[in-house]
Formats: C-alpha cells, sequence, structure tokens
C-alpha cells in the first residue's frame, strides 16, 4: 500500500464522522474503479456485502413468503425442520388437523414437510380450479418430476410434458377398447384367482389378501397389455412390482437427505438393482418381432391387421416422437410406467374392498344377487351388465372414497405469481410454490359427506343413484366419476386415465370372486378388517391381512349360466 486513504484517517472536527463515511465510500470505490485493492478495500467490500445479502435475503423472503396460516410449526427453534420431521410419520395427522382448522372457512394452509412448503387446499372450488388450471401457470409434470425424483427413479423425458405419450396411449387406446377388452380380463383373471387360492366346497381354506390380489390384477391386467405368456412370467411381474416398492422408498428418502447424497441414493435404492434393465432383456424379443411386423406388413396393412395391445400401441405413439424415444429400452420404460399406474393401485383397490365386505358382510349377497339379475338381464359378462351393477359399483367408489389410495392428490407448482379466485377466501401465492388437494380429508369432511362421513356405507351411492330420474345426474355418482369432492382418481386435466380400465377390471374380477367363492374374516379378527396405516408418510394398507375362502356350491351352476368363465384361461 503506497499512502493512508484519506478517508481513513480519524477525522478531528465535529461534523467529521459524516465527512469520514461519506470519504470513505469515495476512496474505496475509486480504489476499486482503478483496479487498485488492498486489506481495507477488501474490508470495505465485505461490510457492503453484508447489507446488500442481507437486503436481497429480506426481497427474497418477502418475494416468496405465502401469506397463509401455517399448521403444525411448533414454536422455537428450527420449528419448520421439527415440522417437517413430524410430516415424515404423520403427514395424515397433520393435515386433517389443519383441514379441521380451515375447511369451514375454505381457507387454504401451508404444511412443512422434508422437501418443500406446501399449500392445502380445503375449498371445493379452488381444488376444481387447481384440477382445471392451465399448465403453463400451475405446473403439474414440474411439481412431479420434482416430487417423484424422476430423473433418478425413471428416464427423465417421462415426466415431461412431449414425451408422456403412455398418457394418451391409456386415454386413446385402452379405454375406448374396453368392450373387447373385458374377456381378456375374465379369463386371465379366473386362471389368476384359480392358481392362487385353492378353496374346496368343503373347508375354509386361508388366503393373504394382498399376494392374491396382486396376482389377479397384475396377470389380468398384463394379459391386456401384452398378452399370453408374457403376462405370466412372474420375473417380469416382479420386477414390475420391485419398481413401484422401490420407486416410493426413493422418493421418501431422497426428500429427507441431503441433495448432495442423491447420486449415491440413487445407485444404491435404484439403480444397482437394473429394473428397466432386466424388464428390457424379457421384453426385447416382443418389440423386436413387433417392428419387424410393422416392416413387413408395411403402412396400410400394419392398420388393419396389426395386434391390439400395448406394445403396439406404444410402438405407434413413440413413431411420433423423436428418435430418441424409438428405442426399446424409452418403449419398455413406458410399459413399466403404464404398469407402475396400474398395478399398486389396483391390487391395493382390491384387498379394501375384500377387506370392507369382510368387515360389512351384509353387503355381500344383495351384490351377489345384483350381479345374477343383471347378467341374466344383459346377457353375461359384458361392458353394459357391468355398467348395470349399481350397488358393486356403489360398494367400490364408497371402499375409494374411504380407503383412498393416493391420500394427496393434483400436485402442481406455480411457474407465475398466482391468484386462487374462486372459493369463499381467494388468496395468493407467489411463483414456485407448491399447492395441492388433501383428498382423504376431503372424502372425510362432514359438510361434503355427512355426519356419517367417517362410516363405510357400501349402498351410500346406489342408495342416492335409485332416486335419481335423470341418467346424466346418476351418471354422476359412477365410482369413475371424478368430481372435486371425490378425489380418489384425482380430478380434472390430470385425473388418472386409467380410471375406466381399472373400474372395469375390479368389477370383473369380484364378479368371479363373488360368485365363486364365500369370504370372511378370520375369528381371531373380531369382525374388524385389517386397519390401514401409515408406512413411509402415506397411507397405505396392510398387506399381511388374511380372509378365509370356500368354494360356493352354486358356483358349479353359475359358472356356465352366461358362457363358461373361466375357459381355461386361454
Ligand atoms: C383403482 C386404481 C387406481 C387408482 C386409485 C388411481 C389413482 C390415480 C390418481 C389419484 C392419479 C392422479 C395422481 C396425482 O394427482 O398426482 C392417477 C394418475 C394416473 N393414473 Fe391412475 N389410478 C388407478 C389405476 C390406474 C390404471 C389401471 C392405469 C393405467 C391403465 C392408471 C394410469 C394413470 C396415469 C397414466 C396417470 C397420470 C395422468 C397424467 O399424467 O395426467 N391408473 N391415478
Amino acid at each position: 500500500m503506497d499512502q493512508l486513504p484519506k478517508a481513513s484517517i480519524a477525522p478531528n472536527e465535529a461534523s467529521g464522522y459524516s465527512n469520514h463515511l461519506v470519504g470513505l465510500v469515495y476512496t474505496q470505490t475509486m480504489q476499486i474503479l482503478e483496479g487498485k485493492l488492498n486489506n481495507v478495500t477488501l474490508l470495505y467490500l465485505m461490510l457492503l456485502f453484508i447489507p446488500v445479502y442481507g437486503a436481497y435475503g429480506v426481497y427474497k423472503y418477502r418475494k416468496s413468503y405465502i401469506d397463509l396460516p401455517y399448521v403444525g410449526i411448533p414454536s422455537g427453534p428450527f420449528g419448520s425442520w421439527r415440522a417437517a420431521y413430524t410430516y415424515l410419520h404423520s403427514s395424515a395427522d397433520v393435515i386433517w388437523d389443519g383441514y379441521k382448522k380451515y375447511a369451514r372457512e375454505g381457507k387454504a394452509f401451508v404444511v412443512s414437510t422434508p422437501g418443500r412448503w406446501m399449500v392445502f387446499l380445503t375449498d371445493p372450488d379452488q381444488i376444481a380450479e387447481l384440477a382445471m388450471s392451465s399448465d403453463q401457470k400451475i405446473g403439474f409434470y414440474e411439481a412431479l418430476t420434482e416430487r417423484n425424483k424422476h430423473g433418478t427413479i425413471s428416464e427423465p423425458t417421462l415426466g415431461d410434458y412431449i414425451n408422456t405419450y403412455h398418457v394418451d396411449v391409456i386415454k386413446a387406446q385402452l379405454t375406448p377398447r374396453m368392450a373387447s377388452i373385458l374377456p381378456d380380463i375374465r379369463k386371465e383373471g379366473a386362471a389368476a384367482w384359480n392358481d392362487s387360492l385353492k378353496a374346496s366346497t368343503d373347508t375354509w381354506t386361508r388366503g393373504v389378501v394382498w399376494d392374491i390380489a396382486l396376482q389377479v390384477v397384475a396377470r389380468s391386467a398384463n394379459r391386456c397389455f401384452i398378452g399370453l405368456p408374457l403376462c405370466r412370467n412372474q420375473e417380469l411381474l416382479s420386477i414390475f412390482q420391485e419398481y413401484a416398492i422401490r420407486a416410493a422408498e426413493v422418493v421418501y428418502i431422497m426428500d429427507i437427505s441431503p441433495k448432495i447424497l442423491e447420486p449415491f441414493l440413487g445407485w444404491l435404492l435404484m439403480s444397482r438393482h437394473k429394473l428397466p434393465q432386466r424388464a428390457t432383456k424379457i421384453m426385447e424379443p416382443a418389440f423386436t418381432a413387433r417392428l419387424r411386423m410393422r416392416e413387413e406388413l408395411g403402412p396400410t396393412r400394419w392398420e388393419t391387421e396389426k395386434p391390439n395391445d400395448a406394445i403396439t400401441w406404444i410402438i405407434d405413439a413413440a413413431a411420433k416422437k423423436d428418435k430418441s424415444q424409438q428405442t426399446i429400452e424409452q418403449m419398455v420404460w413406458r410399459l413399466m410406467w403404464i404398469n407402475f399406474a396400474a398395478i399398486h393401485t389396483t391390487s391395493m383397490s382390491t384387498l379394501y374392498i375384500l377387506y370392507d365386505l369382510g368387515a360389512n358382510p351384509e353387503y355381500i349377497e344383495p351384490i351377489r344377487q345384483e350381479m345374477i339379475s343383471v347378467m341374466d338381464k344383459y346377457g353375461g359378462y359384458n361392458k353394459e351388465a357391468l355398467n348395470n351393477m349399481v350397488k358393486l359399483d356403489s360398494c367400490l367408489r364408497e371402499s375409494q372414497r374411504w380407503n383412498n389410495v393416493v391420500s394427496v392428490v393434483i400436485s402442481k407448482v406455480t411457474l407465475c405469481d398466482y391468484t386462487f379466485k374462486s372459493g369463499k377466501a381467494p388468496f395468493h401465492i407467489p411463483k414456485g410454490t407448491f399447492v395441492t388437494a388433501p383428498a382423504t380429508a376431503t372424502h372425510f369432511s362432514e359438510d361434503i359427506y355427512g355426519s356419517d362421513a367417517a362410516i363405510w356405507k357400501g349402498f351410500r351411492f346406489s342408495d342416492v343413484r335409485e332416486k335419481m330420474e335423470s341418467a346424466e345426474e346418476s351418471a354422476r355418482l359412477q365410482a369413475t366419476a371424478t368430481s372435486k369432492e371425490y378425489l380418489a382418481f384425482s380430478h380434472g386435466k390430470h385425473a388418472c386415465t386409467g380410471r375406466f380400465f381399472a373400474i372395469y377390471q375390479l368389477k370383473m374380477l369380484l364378479i368371479y370372486c363373488l360368485l365363486r367363492y364365500e369370504f370372511r374374516l378370520p375369528a381371531e379378527c373380531g369382525g374388524k378388517r385389517p386397519e390401514n396405516k401409515i408406512i413411509l408418510g402415506r397411507r397405505a394398507a396392510d398387506t399381511d391381512g388374511i380372509l378365509e375362502f370356500r368354494e360356493r356350491k352354486e358356483w358349479a351352476e353359475l359358472k356356465c349360466r352366461w358362457g363358461d368363465f373361466d375357459e381355461d384361461g386361454e
């Protein structure tokens, strides 16, 4: 340093301190402009940085502040962190507390979760607004990609708007073909029931409901997706199953771990198991053969002669995308993802309805009688008959309402500052806020479902529907119908596209089960079904539950009454 900066010399006048400060700022700024850096200049820079950084922090905080009531934050230090920890093991209770407190006023509330702050809506009108909101303003896949760690649990393009063509495949190909697909579900479902449960007419046989549900659901769904014999390939089915379980673990563990550990955890929990690679190895010959067929037939013949299954649909959809989407690995990823969405959810639903009927056996015979009379009227196991099983439909809707496989739905993130204009208490939230709908809490709201909302009432919806004169009105209470108050399949733009398939499949599997078997809870349960649990912070079924089954004598006559039910499953 050549000389001390003038302004740093102690002032000797009364007004000297302010002059001194001005002088300090002036000389140090000049030093920086002239490119001269010394210790004092550095100190000056650091001192300047603190208030600038502080001001920026305040600005950022104010900009991202969510001006809504906060729920479950304990007083004292690290309140939001402690609240996030509580959310990990008691998310259902935390959300329910907030819902009870604010739903009457239609107010949204904020919860601290391990990964982020989440705004929960309580007003059904605001839930509808969220469900219908533009993806450009409140992004669905942006939230899904961040919450579900897409890059880690799956191929990253599965979570973008352009390449989620597996969603369209279900909507445009699977659902419209329901009538022609039903025989496949019936045959494979029957074969899987047969293989999973060896029941006789004279003794009660115990069965682990989850194991049976997984088999009958995974096999019958995949009979429609990939056909015989692949739908019975136990290695493939267990890869799909393991993928669903591991993906849930990864999402949970990564949310509570430092970001720096993500690559290691991704490898430890997911990639080292090589699930997509193993699935590709099994599926590759089928995709290769189908691609060859497509080439040999040429475009015109392919359109009329192609087999109708998910392999064809995925190939056709991928052909309209970028070349990178047309590899077999990419296409198998789509199949994995459809299975991810379809199998765990529908197996859970099968287990739930069997537990519910086991605990409420008075519903079984009326449903059975309805099945028989409706199939007599409509000529067997067809779509029309299934549509007219109103009591069965009601029990399924009630089971979905009460157990609710996905307890928080329509999770989206604001891509700009956004004002919710509908509902009793409109509010404004900043860009980057996660907003969601508490499905389970909504389903247990007494304001919506009445004072018996917490009671499982199988005919809750059919009793109302039977009194309705308009078919259109009645259709709004079908098991597949979503609404701002019924969120089992979510609602709006990103509602479950597979729900029609799921409900037809569930009905077909239950027709077989109810006509062929009697079932009951084991005596030691005292009439109580296994309770739902919280696993990894989410509501889930008790997968160890048991039911006792016995073949009904009437089955001998019923199995051929509308044509052979199982037809050997082939
Ligand atoms: C009873 C069984 C099922 C239940 C309870 C269920 C539930 C749901 C829910 C709640 C969502 C929305 C998730 C959210 O908002 O974050 C969803 C989405 C989805 N479901 Fe299902 N689902 C079931 C069966 C199926 C089946 C069988 C398929 C396929 C055949 C399927 C395919 C999908 C797809 C592709 C989406 C994403 C939609 C999108 O990205 O816009 N689901 N499902």
